[in-house]
């Protein structure tokens, strides 16, 4: 698990020299930026005695053209590899989010929403790049800046006259120390409330069609300006006591002008400093002002990405609470035997146990058609064998071996898992269909279309496999993503095939004609069935009736019509259906 703190402290080293040679070249950059009121010192007084003619006068605008372009290059290339630095950390810190976002569980997406968790990785991660590079580069440069001029000052006019009218910026660091706080907590209370406004536009974007087909759209703008108005109400709290610092910070500096222009003045009126060094003074201390607000910029920066690293560290450091046991062991070549012995199955938020007093054996090869009521458990049941959920250790057996002591990836190899809502990427059918089979030649993905009776809707489209799915592309239709979730299925050819529910949304016939070809393909192969409709299991070699999270019946199709119980009546049920609707 990888904590961000960490994460940024070894990027720091790892691009340590680069740091460097940006930060030297700020540091650089202000030295010879420092030069500037020294040369206009000099130049005053060197034209208050007459000393100036048409070759110095040509010669001291040249230096200071020198020192303005230098200023401008060493500056410019330390801020843009300081910007570039930061662009990569962002990106690696995003990478990382997304790879460890991938390891966590259905259960831990259950709980958190995805608003955000995309307000993390879009807002939380910019503030610790914006720290890293707008911020590295204005806390260098103020450092500097406010490190050379005090030099310079001390060096080239009065020692006094600098001591005295420092006196007011003597209070910043309390000013900051002050506000600091204060300021954080309030940019965490927005974070959050954004937050809330993420959630809620995803919500109410992916039910979309629910909130007009229920004219609901009045409720969810109501809901909307309620959230949109508590961000304005916490930013203004940001605002306000960010402008307090920043305009208390600069105002010091004001204050420390004003005593300069009084005290230097009276010192130059008496002769105790030359008029040169009352102007170089005058604008050493204007430079003064602008890396002390500057200092409230970087405060407010790494308050920032303080917070913000905090909110990703609990983030990163998220244990996946389904992994691969210590000594868990691959799978290796799997006959497909299925086996399930569970006493009880709660959901991690469940109350009560979803699953109880399960005992089912599927032979290699066999198929189990899997029926029931409406919330009887069937999903659930499947589930845990690709360790989706994870059922209690010594309840589940694949080939004898205990799914929890197997390694995740062997075991969700050995399984085509294809739920009831085939879910497609904004990508190409084609590459939609390979998803499961990143190397599958273009032969093979027909022939899982073929299998999945998807071939005649194929070619109703454009461009074939390569028409695009999603928004750019074709929308397909509820049981046409179906049978694209199950060609994928299908061209993965694992040892277990797990269709939950997924003829749901096609037509009889079409259901016939991919039962058939899945009874062909995968004849010496396990299949797991779950289906409503009865005629999708009526060929399993063995069928189980769950009810109530347990199983009711079992047998095969003639079995369980001679018990006369669940089944029959489902069965007499659907044929008199069938009967109406023909
Ligand atoms: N992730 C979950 N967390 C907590 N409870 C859940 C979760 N998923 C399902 N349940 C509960 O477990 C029970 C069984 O649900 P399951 O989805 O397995 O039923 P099902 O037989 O597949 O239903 P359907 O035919 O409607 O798909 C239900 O009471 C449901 O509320």
């Amino acid at each position: 698990m990888d904590n961000p703190r960490q994460l940024l402290k070894q990027y720091l080293v790892r691009h340590r020299w680069a740091y460097l040679v940006s930060i030297l070249s700020i540091i650089l950059s202000e030295i010879v930026m420092v030069q500037f009121p020294h040369l206009l010192g000099e130049f005053t007084d060197a034209l208050q005695a007459g000393r100036v003619d048409g070759r110095t006068l040509w010669h001291d605008t040249a230096l200071l053209a020198v020192v303005g372009i230098g200023y401008v290059v060493l500056y410019g290339f330390g801020q843009m590899r300081n910007g570039m630095l930061g662009r990569q950390f962002e990106y690696e810190l995003r990478r990382k989010l997304f790879l460890h976002w991938e390891t966590l569980s259905t259960a831990y997406f259950r709980q958190r929403s995805i608003g955000d968790l995309l307000n993390h990785a879009l807002n939380d991660v910019r503030s610790v790049r914006d720290a890293l590079s707008g911020g590295l580069n204005i806390l260098t440069n103020a450092v500097f800046l406010l490190a050379s001029t005090l030099v310079m000052t001390f060096r080239t006019v009065s020692v006094k006259l600098t001591l005295v009218s420092m006196i007011p910026i003597v209070f910043v660091p309390f000013l900051v120390g002050w506000l600091g706080p204060r300021i954080r907590n309030a940019t965490r209370q927005a974070q959050e409330a954004l937050s809330d406004m993420a959630d809620l536009t995803e919500e109410s974007l992916t039910a979309i069609r629910l909130i007009k087909a229920t004219a609901n759209e009045e409720v969810e703008q109501r809901r909307f300006t309620e959230r949109v108005d508590a961000i304005v109400r916490r930013q203004m709290g940001v605002f306000r006591r960010s402008a307090l610092m920043q305009s208390l910070i600069p105002f010091m500096g004001s204050l420390a002008f004003v005593i300069a222009l009084l005290y230097g003045g009276f010192l130059t009126i008496t002769r105790e400093i030359p008029l040169g060094s009352f102007v170089a003074f005058t604008l050493y201390l204007a430079m003064l002002i602008t890396p002390l607000q500057e200092m409230g910029y970087v405060f407010n920066y790494f308050q920032r990405a303080s917070a913000s690293l905090q909110r990703l560290e609990v983030l990163l450091t998220e244990v996946p609470d389904i992994r691969d046991e210590p000594g868990a062991a691959p799978l290796g070549r799997v006959q497909g035997e299925v086996v399930i012995h569970l006493d009880a199955f709660t959901y991690p938020d469940g109350t009560h146990p979803a699953l109880h007093d399960v005992r089912i054996r599927v032979r290699p090869g066999q198929t189990l058609g899997i029926v029931g009521r409406t919330a009887s458990g069937k999903t659930t049941l499947v589930n845990l064998l690709p360790r989706i959920f994870d059922p209690p250790p010594g309840s589940v057996f694949i080939d004898g071996h205990d799914v929890r002591t197997v390694t995740l990836r062997s075991l969700r190899e050995a399984i085509s898992y294809v739920p009831q809502d085939g879910f497609l990427f904004s990508t190409t059918i084609g590459e939609n269909i390979a998803f499961s089979k990143a190397d599958a030649t273009r032969e093979e993905i027909l022939e899982a279309v073929r299998n999945a009776a998807f071939t005649e809707v194929l070619e109703t489209f454009p461009d074939g496999l390569d028409t695009l799915v999603g928004e750019r592309g074709v929308t397909l239709s509820g049981g046409q993503r179906q049978r694209a979730a199950i060609a994928r299925a299908l061209l993965k050819d694992a040892p277990i095939l797990i269709l939950d529910d997924s003829l749901s949304a096609v037509d009889m016939n079409t259901e016939k004609q991919i039962i058939a070809n899945i009874r062909r393909v995968r004849r010496g192969r396990t299949t797991l069935i779950i289906a409503h409709r009865l005629s999708a299991v009526r060929h399993a070699d063995w069928i189980v009736v769950l009810e109530g999270g347990t199983v009711a019946e079992q047998g095969t199709h003639e079995d369980l019509l001679r018990q006369g119980g669940i089944y029959a009546d489902m069965y007499r049920l659907q044929e008199t259906e069938q009967g109406v609707t023909a």
